[in-house]
């Protein structure tokens, strides 16, 4: 679908065309379908509103079109609004994953039983969708109406969307042909969504145009494609990923004479050879009729004249483009790699689908505004809502606070009391299969009245806030969460539940110093349990700094102690740690380093004995021996230039408040 890339703005990865209904179910295999029904010429924005019915079903979405139009087999005239070839880009750009494309005169002698049957039964449509004016079968004697209890009948349900109209008349593809043929440009483009175009090979002409200097590149219209009113029009033409200005004559010139009605193009900003190439063009506006002119001269300054008319028009068309590239650019997209912050590759926006699921849990209300059905995976958005007064108490207590002065120990019990972190961890369970979380990020919101005087309020948060409707005078956790899919082809969304556990909150325990504490006793803060804390040694320690990252140019604080300690009754190290409460000396530059994206002395870095930057972290020593003999666990204090005298242990349990939620989003409770 390469050549289709002009349309390719939105919608999944790749679209398949089953022409023939017997290999139906080689594709499509027991996935349920939302199908969308019709001769779909012209591909309007009634028809796109039929499709999106389809697309945002959450189910595989599928069109159900004919190759050639009924109307023309029925002996009608036919005169196509867009080729084959612009039908599939766009139906692709639409987010349609399979188009059934018989030939009409294969379907048309069936009786609506078959019919009915292969929707029901090949294609497995639980939903099917069509336009309220929809009718079908011999002499269109099937209607919506008819349509939705046959649909009943076979367990599937008919969406019928409600008529689009403009200028208060239902929109359609017959009645934008005859808006093409009187030349009524701007209204064709606002009925079919995008300005009328079409993309035909340049050809050669009588190779006069260069002659009188308006040079024209030459596109002949096939067969049963509609012809616009003969004339003059302003143009774009795509030559690459440029679009240029195009004044374009389309008509049979009798100045010079034709022997059949083509469209040709004077590119006043373009000199070169485009024979050969397939060009798309768009016909903006119409300027004037064709006519014949007494010599080639009033033709030429004619032309000249209608080039400035072009300009005019092109021009308001392209500043129109980019104020829609600039809204384009402001729409809500939300991609499976991207957080919140936009994709991070080349993929597409995953599709909406919205689910406002509304649960509380952990003493707050949450709400699943809306799942996402990405190329990679699914997205969901958890947005939790944070009651105002919760957000002061914080807020008040907190913010005063120079950050740069606190301990590790009270950093950990900000976050852990910070009501727009909720600590917690998401899984899905799709279709019966569970898909683990991939990644996520998070953003918050603080009410305006709440936001110290120079904070600037949280973009992204704003544009969720406007785009799930949520209020703004109410503090908001949000979290976007990528499941990759479990199955090699993405899912319809049949049933989907989410579970949310609660991640281990610290809770500080009690402080002890060493030398001098042998023994003491912590009470959990869950289980009101007694657990005794033995320190079984303390050894200093020399770290040894040999393939340090920092570079010749330092010198690094070397020593440390470990103690060693045991727990009765045991708890492992996901529920209780220790830590030394102050933070080890920071490194000291000996001479300047020369690479100057080191850090400097007197900068934030900190080292530690295992864990980085954040310090010495707790070691786990299984006992080794004996089964019953306890479990020996070890810290590290912090590093200094000069062994520690005396060091003072923070101690923390990690718990479990909250029981875990699963809420079902979407198939039955
Ligand atoms: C903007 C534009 C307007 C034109 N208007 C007319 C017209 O009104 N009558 C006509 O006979 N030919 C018209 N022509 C066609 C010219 O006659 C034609 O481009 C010229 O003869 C070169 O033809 P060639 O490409 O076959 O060499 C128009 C062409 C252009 C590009
Ligand atoms: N303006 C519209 N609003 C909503 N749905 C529409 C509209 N026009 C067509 N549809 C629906 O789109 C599907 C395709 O219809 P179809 O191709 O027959 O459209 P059409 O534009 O009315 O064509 P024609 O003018 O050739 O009859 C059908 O389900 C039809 O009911």
């Amino acid at each position: 679908m390469s050549n289709h890339s002009q349309w390719n703005k939105e919608g999944n990865d790749t679209m398949h065309v089953i022409r023939n209904t017997e290999e139906i179910s080689q594709y499509i295999g027991e996935r349920e379908t939302a199908v969308a029904l019709g001769a779909f010429d012209g591909l309007h924005i009634g028809h796109r509103a039929v499709i999106r019915e389809a697309v945002e079903s959450g189910l595989v979405p599928v069109v159900f079109t004919f190759r050639d139009n009924p109307a023309e087999r029925l002996g009608g005239r036919c005169r196509y609004l867009t080729t084959m070839e612009e039908r599939l880009a766009i139906f692709e750009s639409w987010g349609v994953q399979y188009v059934v494309m018989p030939d009409f005169s294969d379907v048309a002698a069936w009786p609506a039983e078959r019919f009915l049957n292969l929707l029901r039964f090949g294609l497995h449509a639980r939903v099917v969708t069509c336009g309220a004016d929809f009718r079908f079968g011999k002499f269109a004697a099937g209607d919506a109406a008819w349509l939705a209890r046959s649909c009943a009948l076979r367990g599937a349900e008919l969406h019928v969307v409600n008529t689009v109209q403009y200028k208060g008349e239902t929109v359609s593809a017959t009645r934008i042909r005859g808006a093409i043929e009187r030349g009524e440009m701007e209204d064709a483009a606002a009925m079919l969504g995008r300005p009328f175009g079409f993309c035909f090979e340049v050809v050669h002409g009588n190779h006069i145009g260069h002659t009188i200097g308006t040079p024209t590149i030459n596109q002949h219209f096939p067969e049963r494609f509609i012809l616009p009113r003969f004339g003059v029009y302003a143009s774009a033409v795509h030559l690459g990923d440029r679009l240029c200005c195009g004044v374009t004559n389309v008509g049979v010139k009798p100045t010079v004479g034709s022997d059949r009605a083509l469209s040709e193009t004077w590119i006043p900003d373009f000199s070169g050879d485009l024979y050969g190439k397939s060009l798309r063009l768009e016909l903006l506006g119409f300027i004037r009729d064709e006519r014949k002119f007494p010599d080639l001269d009033a033709l030429k300054a004619e032309i000249n004249r209608n080039a400035v008319q072009a300009r005019a028009i092109f021009n308001a068309y392209e500043s129109g483009l980019s104020e829609n590239n600039k809204q384009e650019k402001s729409a809500w997209k939300v991609y499976f790699d991207g957080g919140f912050w936009g994709r991070r590759s080349r993929e597409r926006a995953g599709r909406e689908i919205p689910v406002n699921k509304s649960f509380s849990w952990g003493g707050s209300a949450w709400r699943v505004p809306s799942v996402y059905v990405c190329g990679a995976g699914l997205v969901v958005d958890f947005c939790m809502e944070v009651e105002p007064e919760r957000l002061k108490v914080f807020l008040d207590k907190w913010r005063a606070q120079d950050e740069a002065q606190l301990s590790d120990e009270v950093r950990e019990q900000i976050e852990a009391e910070n009501p727009l972190h909720p600590a917690f961890s998401a899984a899905a369970k799709l279709n019966g299969k569970t898909l683990t979380q991939h990644r996520w990020s998070g953003i918050s919101w603080v009410p305006a009245s709440y936001r110290a005087e120079d904070e600037l309020p949280d973009e992204e948060a704003a544009r969720a806030l406007e785009h799930y409707g949520l209020d703004a005078s109410r503090g908001w956790a949000m979290r976007r969460v990528s499941f990759p899919w479990a199955t090699k082809r993405k899912p319809a969304l049949r049933t989907l539940s989410l579970t949310l556990t609660q991640e281990p909150k610290p809770v500080p325990g009690p402080h002890f110093e060493t030398p001098g504490t042998e023994q003491i006793t912590l009470t959990h803060p869950v289980t009101g349990k007694a657990h005794t804390l033995t320190v079984q040694a303390l050894e200093p320690q020399t770290a040894d700094w040999k393939d340090h990252p920092f570079g010749a140019g330092w010198s690094l604080p070397e020593q440390y102690a470990m103690m060693t300690y045991t727990l009765s009754p045991d708890l492992s190290e996901s529920e209780f740690s220790v830590r030394d409460c102050v933070r080890g000396d920071e490194p000291k530059a000996v001479r300047k380093p020369e690479n100057a994206f080191l850090p400097e002395a007197h900068s934030d870095a900190c080292i530690g004995v295992i864990g980085g930057a954040d310090g010495p972290t707790a070691v786990f020593l299984t006992g080794k021996g004996k089964t019953e003999a306890p479990k020996l666990h070890a810290a590290c204090s912090a590093l200094h230039f000069e062994p520690a005298a005396r060091i003072e242990w923070c101690t923390a349990f990690r718990v479990k408040t909250v029981p875990d939620q699963t809420v079902v989003c979407i198939g039955e409770e």
